[in-house]
């Protein structure tokens, strides 16, 4: 049992993560948790738009958090001080099960929300079969595609399902970078021991874009005792990756074979029938009124990027609210027009950046990519960085991997070196703004 307060503060935090700075402190930080009566539960706000904006806006992110946090599913009512129930019995406790989702699961990442088709059919039911059975047949299991086809989705889902049906399961779901940022702390903290009661005294360990520790060996090497150490004891590993074992360059041997021991499941881009499918599944769980023909015309102009397809239509969307018009084909065509064409034709990449940013600068590309530190390379390539953080949706090493596979500080440094100067430079602040339109095409 916990106290009301104690919970709300908890679902608060994850709120806070999942929002915008404004947002949070706009919306959700003046709820105040009321009570909960059977499965009711009566948040308090204090005044009609926030009202509305949390019932319209928000309440998929509300219902989903309270559900990940309490672990069951309660009826959210949202009310004004005036309107809350003069004899609400409220409870101040609230019922929790002792095994916690973990903060970092996507509680919106299950089994029935993936939609399954030819180019994925496999790494599903592989997936499925070791969230049923873990370390039982397919031990470790390994997942690859490229970006945005679902890698992590599936993962997530593992997860979800082994906690739902076994509530003292140990699952733990980390990316590689958050591996290696753990390990260097522990090395630098003396907590080794720690990190290896954390890591090896779990049931399944989800391992998500484990390519970026290609490059660095004393990761490999922490990786590979962990790996023997969870498999010896029978218990699941799950591995995601943008490419197959054999292709991830300077993967130590004894690491790759150890990947190839167990099953090997690829995710291709989906077919046009499965984007269609997702798209449709996508509105429905938003509650989204979208024509066959709007869905027909974003599945057909996208179709290597599940990410890019969602984004696409919650872009239309979001098009349609703030302009105030039905969805339409001419009103995709306009919410989309940068993105499809001639000028934005070559895809937001980290290398459109460097060569917007290249010729801004008037240096080559491939000083930006290379080692050379001189001030005049040194600080476009920085805004590079930023740039690439800020437009794209990649990770920090993925950023450095375009930049001759700078490590993530590195990224971190430049990124907040810019942040930093552009807090008072009104130049820089144009300059920025000049590229950004650049690169959008604008
Ligand atoms: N089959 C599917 N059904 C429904 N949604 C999907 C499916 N595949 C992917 N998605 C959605 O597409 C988005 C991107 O998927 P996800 O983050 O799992 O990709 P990824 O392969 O892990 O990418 P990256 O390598 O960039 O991390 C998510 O919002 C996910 O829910």
């Amino acid at each position: 049992m916990e106290q009301l307060n104690e919970f709300w503060n908890e679902a608060l935090k994850i709120i806070e993560e999942e929002s915008s700075a404004v947002s949070f402190e706009t919306w959700f930080r003046p709820i105040s948790p009321y009570g909960i009566q059977g499965n009711c539960l009566y948040l308090q706000v204090e005044n009609p738009l926030a009202k509305d904006m949390l019932e319209k806006r928000y309440f998929d992110l509300l219902r989903n958090t309270i559900k990940q946090v309490a672990k069951r599913d309660y009826e959210i009512i949202i009310l004004l001080g005036n309107e809350l129930p003069q004899k609400l019995v409220t409870e101040k406790n609230i019922q929790k099960s002792h095994n916690d989702i973990p903060r970092n699961l996507n509680p919106k990442y299950v089994f029935s929300s993936f939609v399954v088709g030819n180019s994925n059919r496999m790494a599903h039911a592989a997936s499925l079969a070791v969230a049923e059975a873990p370390a039982r047949n397919y031990n470790p299991l390994f997942l690859y595609g490229n970006s945005g086809l679902g890698k992590t989705h599936l993962m997530h889902s593992i997860a979800h399902y082994i906690l739902e049906h076994n509530n003292d399961a140990k699952v733990l779901y980390v990316t590689s970078e958050t591996f290696t940022n753990e390990l260097i702390l522990s090395i630098q903290n003396n907590r080794n021991e720690a990190f290896r009661n954390k890591y090896r005294n779990i049931d399944v360990l989800l391992i998500d874009d484990i390519q970026f520790i290609s490059k660095k060996e004393g990761t490999q090497e922490e990786f590979f005792h962990t790996f023997n150490a969870l498999y010896e004891s029978t218990k699941q590993i799950i591995i995601s990756s943008d490419r197959p074992p054999k292709e991830i360059e300077t993967l130590e041997d004894r690491l790759r074979s150890r990947f190839e021991m167990g099953l090997i499941a690829d995710i291709q881009p989906p077919d046009y029938e499965t984007r269609i499918a997702i798209l449709r599944k996508k509105a429905e769980r938003d509650n989204l009124q979208v024509p066959d023909d709007v869905m027909a015309y974003i599945a057909k102009n996208i179709a290597s990027n599940i990410r890019e397809l969602e984004g696409a239509l919650t872009r239309i969307v979001a098009f349609a609210t703030l302009t105030n018009q039905n969805i339409s084909i001419t009103l995709a065509e306009n919410s989309l027009k940068d993105i499809f064409s001639e000028n934005a034709s070559a895809p937001l990449t980290p290398n459109l950046i460097q060569e917007i940013v290249a010729h801004h600068y008037n240096i080559r590309i491939e000083d930006l990519q290379g080692s050379k530190k001189p001030k005049n390379i040194a600080f476009p390539r920085q805004i590079s960085m930023y740039l690439c953080r800020k437009l794209l949706d990649i990770s920090l090493p993925k950023i450095g991997e375009g930049f001759g596979g700078r490590d993530h500080t590195t990224v971190i440094h430049a990124i907040s070196k810019i942040e930093k100067q552009l807090e008072n430079d009104t130049a820089l602040q144009n300059t920025i703004l000049q590229l950004e339109k650049e690169i959008k095409g604008q």
